[in-house]
């Protein structure tokens, strides 16, 4: 893939419903083809095997505010947000950036990047499918549910009509469909041959 040296600068966003693979696919775009992720902050408590300044920028309802940000949005109670200095850093590294956000997120980011942008939409067709996922990744049923039950997961179930004209769907249910997919999409955006 191009490196940092002149060419347009873009930003991947990477956006969906809890659990369908945002951060799994972001991880595989980082080691496999060299994009450079934007790290952004949260209040919501720390996963266990989370890393702070890695995964997230964790914050407290104070420190949150301290800092200055190009968007945020409250998500299941608690708020996240990333900064144009964090996208900045990025492209310094890479001419592609990557950042996970919620599909709000997704949609201001475009009103302000427009032809930068690209957006992919991750969903997994059955939800049992996603509990199940979930019920792994955070430990019971009842920490799984929760986690699709506020208003913003129900919203990202499926795309918003208000991001549904600049994002590409992609299904991640299967991972060598996945891979071939990420690639297919890749050369479309002309991040490689
Ligand atoms: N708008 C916006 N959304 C974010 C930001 N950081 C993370 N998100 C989104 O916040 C939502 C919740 O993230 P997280 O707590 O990690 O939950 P998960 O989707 O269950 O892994 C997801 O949709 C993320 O994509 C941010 O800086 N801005
Ligand atoms: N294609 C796939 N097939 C099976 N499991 C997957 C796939 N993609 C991701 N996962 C798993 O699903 C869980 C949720 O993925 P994650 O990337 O944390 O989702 P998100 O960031 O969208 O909340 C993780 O345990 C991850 O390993």
């Amino acid at each position: 893939m191009r490196q940092s040296g002149g060419t347009m600068k873009h930003l991947l966003v990477i956006c969906g419903a809890s659990g369908v693979g945002k951060t799994t696919i972001q991880d595989y775009l980082v080691d496999k083809y060299g994009f450079e992720r934007v790290i952004t902050h949260t209040t919501r408590p720390q996963r266990e095997h989370e890393v702070d300044g890695c995964d997230y920028y964790f914050e407290t309802k104070n420190s949150f505010f301290k800092n200055n940000y190009f968007e945020y949005v409250e998500y299941d109670h608690c708020y996240y947000g990333s900064s144009r200095e964090g996208l900045e850093q990025a492209w310094l590294k890479s001419d592609w950036a990557v950042i996970v956000l919620d599909t709000e997120g997704a949609a201001t980011y475009y009103e302000k990047l427009k032809e930068k942008l690209i957006c992919w939409y991750i969903y997994v067709p059955d939800s049992a499918v996603l509990l199940k996922r979930l019920e792994r990744r955070d430990t019971g049923y009842d920490a799984a549910t929760k986690r699709l039950s506020s208003k913003e997961a129900k919203r990202d179930m499926n795309v918003p009509p208000k991001i549904e004209h600049f994002c590409t769907r992609m299904r991640n249910d299967n991972w060598e469909e996945t891979e071939e997919n990420i690639k297919k999409n890749l050369i479309k955006a002309g991040c490689c041959n």
